[in-house]
């Protein structure tokens, strides 16, 4: 059964008390390093795309993950969240080994990634996109909608949704929008929404994806504000991202991965200095 019953009182809660107080349940974090990933692999016929990964990620970081084309990064996102399944070793999670798990129970952890707004979603609104994104299912919550009389009427329940999809757009600055197609929408809009998709679900943190790819600087000045925000406020952000100087401009850790496996991480400045890392760069052909 999903660990999400546990009773909040039971882990430290670092609350947010910041412009998302009011929509998101508040940031909650057991650990200091709320993502543990040890000795994972993944093989795909003959070729190893992840190969024994060990890291960690820090509560309320942004986190680079970087490395070569093909050193893995995608594979290891998809294996942290439940895409794919590891051939071995382990993803934790707030203390709690979550290896193996389905993306949906993942997400209810507080663990999720953004998605390119699917084909289907094109065709429908901002405001629909936002409805329709996945709902965290928290413990508490489950016992309030079986216990009678406690907030479980449904139009109660679709009006706090929607007045917190509102809060969203208006944080993203998307509300304007709110009835545009989103295939109709820029590619940094596009962006736009599928962070505030994923901040819907009320995380505690968020995996990236080459979250600017696409986006014109003007947004990306936007979005990055937003990120450094959200972290502020105690969101935790793993991210993969091709742009080095962005990642060494916003990230205070950066995790190297190269064939599979992290090569070094540190700081920014350990990062650009180091000669095995440029030696990987050169010879990954980036
Ligand atoms: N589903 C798959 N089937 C076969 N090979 C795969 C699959 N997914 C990834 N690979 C291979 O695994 C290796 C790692 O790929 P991955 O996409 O994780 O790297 P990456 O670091 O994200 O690369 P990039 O920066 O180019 O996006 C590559 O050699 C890739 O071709």
């Amino acid at each position: 059964m999903s660990d999400a019953s546990q009773p909040v009182d039971d882990v430290a809660t670092k609350v947010d008390e910041g412009a998302l107080g009011s929509f998101a349940s508040g940031v909650q974090t057991t650990e200091e390093y709320p993502l543990r990933v040890e000795g994972l692999r993944k093989s795909f016929g003959g070729i190893t795309a992840v190969d024994g990964a060990t890291f960690q990620v820090e509560s309320g970081s942004l986190t680079g993950l970087i490395g070569p084309n093909g050193a893995g990064k995608s594979t290891t996102f998809n294996l942290i969240t439940g895409m794919i399944k590891p051939d071995a070793g382990t993803v934790t999670f707030n203390g709690e080994d979550i290896t193996g798990l389905d993306p949906h129970e993942v997400a209810n952890r507080g663990m999720v990634r953004t998605f390119q707004i699917a084909r289907e979603l094109s065709e429908m609104t901002v405001l629909e996109n936002m409805m329709l994104a996945p709902q965290r299912q928290r413990g508490e919550e489950l016992w309030r909608s079986v216990l009678p009389g406690v907030r479980n009427d449904v139009r109660e329940q679709e009006e706090e949704l929607l007045e917190r999809v509102w809060e969203v757009l208006d944080f993203f600055d998307i509300d304007h929008i709110a009835e545009e197609y989103a295939g109709n929408l820029s590619g940094g809009q596009r962006k736009l929404l599928e962070m505030a998709r994923a901040l819907l679900t009320d995380p505690d943190m968020l995996l990236l994806d080459e979250p600017f790819a696409g986006v014109n600087p003007t947004l990306e000045k936007k979005l990055l504000e937003h990120i450094h925000e959200l972290r502020e406020q105690g969101y935790t952000f793993l991210l993969v991202e091709h742009d080095m100087d962005l990642i060494m401009n916003n990230c205070e850790h950066v995790i190297v991965l190269h064939q599979g496996r992290v090569l070094t991480e540190g700081t920014p400045d350990d990062i650009r200095s180091n000669e095995e890392v440029i030696e990987a760069y050169l010879g990954g052909n980036v």
